[in-house]
């Protein structure tokens, strides 16, 4: 993702400004969980020895095959679960401390709502659960439902969403407590690329709000999109770990992008190429990526209703 200065998050900063070091939202030590079978006996050694630091106001993404200790790791952090060895520290305070989960949301990989209901009754009752006096929670509602683009459905029960609507409401109801922390399983999985973008624009939106969101996904571009940091896990190890920018630069390479090029200008490029024995590894014009493409067909065909002259592989391409 092409970062501003202005994008840049907190913990970028401090490396490059000589600021003082941003606050750990999250810390582990050496943290490791063994499912044990019926009678105590290992079965599954989930996670081993993660050492990390998550900090506040960043995009977090936790990466890793199926069964590689994702899950396990957000339920660690969470509290659901109880480590083996090691420690979890979520605002300071050890992740067993419930009191902590007051500043956390948390979109789990399925969410488990009740099918009778309507997107307002659901989010009203999450509010009562924080003890939301009425008029602040009526007011959270209405804006959440806003926020993730379910007003026009907020009438209906769940039980007739789509997998993308029901995706909406599971993170309207992580966010009704307005937390700090957002810990976010699979968030773009189920939503069409229109939903996907929102959700990736809402994701930002909240981590330059301040908060601190960690996200799982399999959906690597989604990831690359948004997440300003990767820890990737394989067997419940943790094998690489930081900024997706930094990770992803391709040192050995330079790459330059200019306005389309005569082609004298092109021969002449070529030839100081050639004078300094640089090999030329590609030529031509850039390709836009098929979210783009698809968001700006989708977008003209709303602004201009009616068949639309279509198959232009002719270059019409936006430039990033
Ligand atoms: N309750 C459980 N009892 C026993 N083993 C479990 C339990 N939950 C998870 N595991 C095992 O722990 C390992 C890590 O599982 P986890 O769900 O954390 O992985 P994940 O990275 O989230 O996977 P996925 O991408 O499929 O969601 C897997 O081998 C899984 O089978």
């Amino acid at each position: 993702m092409a970062m501003s200065e202005a994008q840049v998050s907190p913990a970028a900063r401090p490396s490059e400004t000589g600021q003082s070091p941003p606050e750990v939202v999250i810390e582990t030590r050496t943290l490791s969980k063994v499912y044990r079978d019926f009678w105590g006996r290992t079965k599954v050694q989930a996670l081993k020895a993660l050492d990390l630091q998550i900090y506040r106001g960043e995009v977090f993404g936790l990466l890793g095959p199926n069964g590689s200790g994702k899950t396990t790791t957000m339920k660690l952090l969470l509290g659901l679960l109880l480590p083996t060895s090691g420690e979890v520290y979520v605002f300071g305070r050890p992740a067993t401390d419930v009191s902590k989960n007051e500043r956390i949301g948390y979109l789990p990989e399925e969410s488990y709502l009740y099918r009778f209901l309507n997107a307002e009754e659901t989010l009203d009752f999450y509010g009562r659960l924080f003890n939301m006096p009425r008029s602040v929670r009526r007011q959270r509602v209405a804006d959440l439902i806003e926020m993730v683009g379910l007003t026009w459905a907020k009438k209906r029960p769940l039980k007739e969403y789509s997998k993308g609507m029901t995706r909406r409401i599971g993170l309207a109801q992580a966010l009704i407590n307005d937390p700090d922390l957002i810990l976010l399983d699979e968030p773009t999985s189920g939503l069409d690329p229109i939903g996907t973008r929102e959700m990736k624009d809402l994701i930002l939106r909240l981590r330059d709000q301040g908060k601190t969101v960690v996200m799982c996904s399999h959906l690597l571009a989604d990831v690359q999109d948004v997440c300003d940091r990767i820890g990737i896990l394989y067997q419940g190890e943790l094998k690489e770990l930081g900024r997706v920018d930094q990770l992803l630069a391709m040192r050995d390479v330079t790459e330059i992008r200019v306005p389309r090029m005569s082609p004298e200008a092109e021969s002449e490029v070529k030839a100081v190429l050639a004078k300094h024995g640089l090999e030329i590894l590609s030529w031509g014009n850039p390709t836009t990526t098929l979210e783009h493409l698809f968001l700006r067909i989708i977008r003209e065909s709303e602004e201009h209703p009616g068949l639309r002259a279509h198959g232009r592989g002719d270059g019409h391409a936006d430039r990033n």
